[in-house]
């Protein structure tokens, strides 16, 4: 394989020899009458400095005015009416936006530079800025203005004769680096395709802080290509690791959201992760870039009310994830639905003198089902029109058999009366049984019979999967009786697997029918007030702040005050967002498919991912697998091909476990040297445990800063684990402080999407048998250092390793 690129620390930054002419803001070193080069670079820095402090005079400027206009709508009656509480929150949420993206800037405002063949300047930045004349100062990054800056290369330089990259510690401008356009390197290339490679080693080689930062200020050209992507349709973004897919794919976020703010805004972007680890991991990087209508999730979060905190055997997850599952819950629901085999009894009118015995036979029952089906509605407002049937032929024969003239408006209201008889009731109950996600598949998971009959194409292996005991499982309706809540599964708490199961059950279910009467009073009143929200915003004009009537509207029922868009839409299993992006994609089942495009019915997605690193069990070998079905003919693919994170030598020890996992396959090229070998190390194979257990301990107290994972497969039994995580300094994976410790133990799918200062991979033959996609998850591991990999084993070193240095 060959390795491109290639950044030594010495190219931290250009010196001025090589820097393009026109860069300072005077005479250039090597020019006649020039500065010497030390003297030349204090003047720029100074320059640099007086200019990017305008710029932060200015920005105090702006926040001071943000602030006050957010105090005067407080000032404003508290009290009031409606519609005046309506406009003063409204308000409240522009103004109160406005001062976060100005507070959000405060770091790194002005991060480089670039000029035209006529000397003209524009500066880069996280947001604009201008002056009392609105004369441009700043431009924001996302603007099309920005664009050459970040595609601009040696190659293809288009109007842009020179871009500097400004590095600065709080306000001030402590270095800077000049791309060398149109000026030629001693090899005979006019410099790197790299931009920025001062300021990007260094972003790189800095200690890992447990978090990802943002990246404005060294997108790299064939990343930018991603991150202004058209809106519309799906983009998949397909890139070995470390290719900065997830940071990329943030970065569209913001973008996505400037540009495209009146169809985004109102709607909010969904941002889905692997695990809420990976979303603490991620959290910081949109609000750095002043976006707040981002809702981070993953798919164990997903329905509200549930988070998925059991785990899943391999096989179960496998299952679970079949999109055959849809079938499966239909055919559940279907028999959840009683047939008598000949007829039942029903009494009627215990509370009165005319207690009367009625035979309900199999044909009414028919009739009745076949009346909620036609109405198309999901099963539990279906369930009115069966009630209907039953009481209107019900209440037909009771007034034929009293005899007599026969009164229509009689039989209507006996039907009505017979509506609230316990017996009635209980009848429907057995007939089309109201229903939560959680009470069907509990059912569901809770029966042999059920299973057999919803399963017939499934094996008895499969099957058995998805079996639980019933002794130690509280039944649904006790679940319904105390709300939803977690945990609340079968057998324990719901699984990962079992949220796009409990979403697809609601979506045939639908919600649960209340009073009538209140309902029709709520559906009036909703009314009026959407007519309400609407005239208010046409009062304050479109686009000034990011809600529409409907949920403005919404928000006012209960009297709450306006919430921010993304606890709204978290909340709301049927929000439709404007555009979603997923993360790690290729570890999503079908069934997880079909809960995401249902969040999107637009189908406008960003879905990044590398089918090298899946290890899932129902996850994907190809995206068409995935998206054929949504969005055929409409998904593109971009590839992203340089690998930011793990040096060259440690991509080199990959090659061998890639090559096992398909020949074809390249890893994406190193964009620099580590300059540490990775290695391996033999531990004795007699009694391992205490010898890892040694080397480990080791290998933590020669630690020199920075942050370290421990990789271990995930057929260990706690006891393993136990013994290491037991070592000072180390944390667990599900331990909430497990990014802020300087050690963490956990296992190739739990690191996915994660990096760290150094790796330790111990025993990765147990590795590469833990399971079908062991091969995977070793690439995985071994992807994950940011400087150096070591490798612990006993017994003999998988033959794909041969690489490592032995010590
Ligand atoms: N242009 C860039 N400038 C600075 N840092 C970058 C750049 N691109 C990527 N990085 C850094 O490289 C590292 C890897 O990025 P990221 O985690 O997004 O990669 P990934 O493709 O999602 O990896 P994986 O598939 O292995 O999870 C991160 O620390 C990220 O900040």
């Amino acid at each position: 394989m060959e390795f491109v690129l290639v950044l030594s620390s010495s190219s931290s930054s250009a010196s001025p020899a090589t820097a393009a002419p026109g860069t300072g803001p005077g005479t250039h070193p090597g020019e006649a009458g020039a500065l010497p080069a030390d003297a030349w670079r204090t003047a720029e820095l100074r320059a640099e400095n007086a200019y990017v402090g305008a710029l932060y005079d200015r920005l105090e400027a702006q926040r001071a005015l943000a602030a006050a206009r957010l105090r005067e709508t407080h000032l404003q009656d508290q009290g009031g009416t409606y519609q005046s509480r309506m406009e003063r929150d409204t308000l409240e949420l522009h103004h109160t936006r406005r001062l976060s993206e100005l507070h959000a800037a405060e770091y790194g405002l002005c991060f480089g530079r670039i000029e035209n063949a006529d000397g003209e300047r524009r500066y880069i930045g996280r947001i604009a800025l201008a002056d009392e004349d609105h004369e441009p100062l700043l431009t924001d990054w996302r603007a099309p203005a920005a664009e050459p800056f970040y595609r601009a290369t040696p190659a293809a330089p288009g109007e842009v004769a020179a871009r500097r990259h400004l590095r600065s510690k709080g306000r001030t401008v402590v270095d800077f680096d000049d791309d060398a356009f149109g000026v030629s390197t001693p090899e005979g290339r006019t410099g790197s395709e790299l931009s920025g490679e001062g300021a990007l080693l260094a972003s790189l080689t800095a200690d890992r802080t447990g978090r990802m930062g943002d990246i404005v200020a060294t997108i790299q050209a064939e990343q930018d290509r991603v991150i202004r992507s058209e809106l519309g349709g799906v983009l998949v973004v397909q890139g070995g690791p470390g290719t900065g897919k997830t940071v990329v794919a943030l970065h569209r976020a913001a973008y996505l959201l400037y540009t495209h703010r009146d169809r985004l805004a109102k709607r909010g972007v969904l941002v889905i992760g692997p695990n809420t680890t990976f979303l603490r991991y991620i959290d910081q990087v949109l609000p750095a870039l002043g976006e707040s209508e981002v809702v981070l999730s993953s798919i164990g979060v997903l329905h509200p009310g549930v988070t998925a905190t059991g785990p899943d055997s391999p096989e179960a997850a496998a299952v679970k994830g079949d999109a055959r599952m849809v079938g499966v819950l239909a055919a559940a629901l279907e028999g959840l639905r009683q047939l008598p085999e000949e007829s039942w009894t029903i009494t009627v009118g215990r509370r009165s003198s005319r207690q009367e015995e009625l035979e309900v036979g199999r044909a009414l029952c028919l009739r009745a089902h076949a009346a909620a089906h036609r109405t198309g509605e999901p099963h539990n407002p279906a369930r009115a029109e069966l009630v209907e049937r039953l009481t209107s032929e019900l209440a037909l024969r009771i007034a034929r058999e009293r005899g007599g003239e026969m009164d229509l408006d009689a039989v209507a209201d006996l039907a009505d009366a017979l509506v609230d008889e316990p017996d009635v009731q209980a009848l429907a109950d057995r007939l089309w049984p109201l229903l939560t996600p959680e009470q069907l598949l509990t059912a569901l998971y809770g029966s042999a019979e059920l299973l057999a009959a919803a399963m017939p194409d499934f094996t008895g292996a499969e099957r058995a999967a998805l079996l639980r005991e019933r002794a130690d499982r509280e039944t649904g309706r006790e679940q319904a009786d105390r709300g939803r809540t977690t945990p609340g599964g079968p057998a324990g708490p719901w699984t990962v697997a079992d949220v796009p199961l409990l979403d697809e059950a609601a979506e045939l279910l639908g919600p649960s029918p209340g009073n009538a009467t209140t309902d029709r009073a709520a559906a009036v009143a909703e009314a009026r007030e959407l007519e309400f929200a609407k005239l208010v915003l046409e009062d304050f004009g479109e686009g000034l702040v990011e809600i529409d009537a409907e949920m403005l509207a919404r928000q006012y029922r209960g009297e709450q005050s306006l919430r921010p868009l993304a606890e709204r839409a978290a909340e709301d299993r049927t929000w439709a967002y404007g555009h979603v992006i997923v993360d790690e994609a290729q570890e999503l089942s079908p069934m997880d498919w079909r809960m995401l495009t249902r969040r999107c019915p637009g189908r406008s997605m960003t879905i990044v991912g590398d089918l090298a690193q899946t290890g899932a069990p129902a996850g994907l070998d190809s995206w068409g697998e995935a998206l054929d079905e949504y969005t055929a003919g409409r998904w593109r693919t971009v590839e992203l091909s340089v690998n930011y994170r793990t040096p060259a030598e440690i991509m080199r020890v990959t090659e061998g476990v890639l090559r096992a996992l398909d020949p074809a396959l390249r890893a994406p090229s190193a964009v620099r040297d580590g300059g540490i070998p990775p290695w391996s190390l033999r531990i004795p194979e007699d009694d391992p445990a205490p010898a890892l257990r040694s080397a480990v301990e080791r290998e933590i107290a020669a630690l020199d800063g920075g942050r370290t994972a421990i990789i271990h497969a995930p057929t260990w039994p706690a006891d393993r684990v136990g013994a290491l995580a037991g070592l000072d300094g180390v944390a667990v994976f599900d331990d909430p402080a497990a990014l802020d410790s300087p050690v963490v133990l956990l296992t190739a799918a739990q690191a996915k999407g994660l990096e760290f200062d150094a790796v330790l991979v111990v025993e990765p033959a147990e590795i590469l048998a833990a399971h079908n996609r062991g091969v995977n998850d070793l690439y995985v591991a071994l992807t994950r250092a940011t400087r150096s990999l070591g490798v612990i084993h006993s017994g003999e070193l998988p033959e794909m390793l041969a690489g490592l240095e032995a010590r």
